[in-house]
């Protein structure tokens, strides 16, 4: 397993931040592997910060995405996707509230699933509830909404693929069988990425999984971060 190259001085004690990159896509796409897989090769100067479904059932993100999705949707839904944005907000702002407070705090943070997943997905799902809104719109407002709460991550290492396989590992891997909306509100949050891929291609950087053994993605994956992080250095040092 090759080691991600950082550079030598800690990189958190001269930005008083860590280094930040959040790692998006579609369901099923390979995010939990590649983060996974990253965190190790970085080893203890990275945090891992699981995403908001795999948080344990105590705690209070764990009780909260159980009670949205107590009704057995595949996504996050009760039929309030306003309060639900909201909800799913506030456990972001949470989260960096809490990472704040330690008093070891980390150079890298690597959060499988950040911010713009929820930018995304409750705009495919508020989209459906109120078609006079253009969910690019949505998702934009939900980021620009955050901004006086969270930074935006240093990168966003997005990954893509082909959605009908990303689904279809989705659907093997929860055991169920997506409905054509299910796969509508996918199609729509992959469109949905594209466009603030495009619109911020500084803080995006894409990867293509398609047909790609997870070793050659996170090989490059572990790539974009060594570049993030001696631009941060250079950065620092101007
Ligand atoms: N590049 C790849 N090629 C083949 N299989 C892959 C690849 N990446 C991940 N997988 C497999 O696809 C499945 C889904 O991967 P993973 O759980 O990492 O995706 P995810 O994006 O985190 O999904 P979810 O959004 O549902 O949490 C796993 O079984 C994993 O082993
Ligand atoms: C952030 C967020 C997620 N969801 C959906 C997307 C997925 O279907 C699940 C997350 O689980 P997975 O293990 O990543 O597949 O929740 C959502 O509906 N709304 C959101 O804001």
């Amino acid at each position: 397993m090759n080691a991600v190259r950082l550079p030598t001085q800690r990189l958190a004690a001269r930005a008083r931040r860590p280094l930040w990159i959040s790692c998006e896509g579609i369901n099923g796409v390979g995010k939990t592997t590649v983060t996974r897989a990253l965190a190790a090769r970085i080893g203890e100067r990275c945090l891992l910060l699981d995403e908001l479904t795999d948080q344990g059932k105590e705690t209070l993100p764990g009780r909260v995405i159980a009670a949205l999705a107590a009704q057995g949707d595949v996504f996050l839904r009760t039929g309030h996707p306003a309060v639900e944005t909201l909800a799913l907000l506030a456990l972001k702002v949470r989260e960096t509230e809490r990472l704040a407070g330690r008093a070891d705090v980390p150079e890298v943070v690597l959060e499988d699933r950040g911010l713009d997943s929820v930018a995304v997905y409750q705009a495919a799902i508020l989209g459906a509830h109120q078609p006079e809104n253009d969910p690019r719109d949505v998702a934009r407002h939900v980021l620009a909404t955050m901004t006086p709460w969270r930074h935006s991550p240093d990168a966003t290492v997005l990954l893509s693929g082909d959605h009908r396989q990303c689904t279809q590992r989705f659907a093997q891997r929860i055991g169920r069988t997506l409905t054509a909306r299910d796969v509508q509100i996918i199609e729509c949050v992959d469109a949905l990425y594209a466009d603030l891929a495009a619109a911020e291609p500084g803080r995006y950087r894409v990867i293509d999984t398609t047909g790609r053994p997870v070793e050659e993605v996170v090989a490059e994956a572990a790539l974009v971060i060594e570049d993030v992080a001696r631009q941060k250095e250079t950065d620092h040092a101007a």
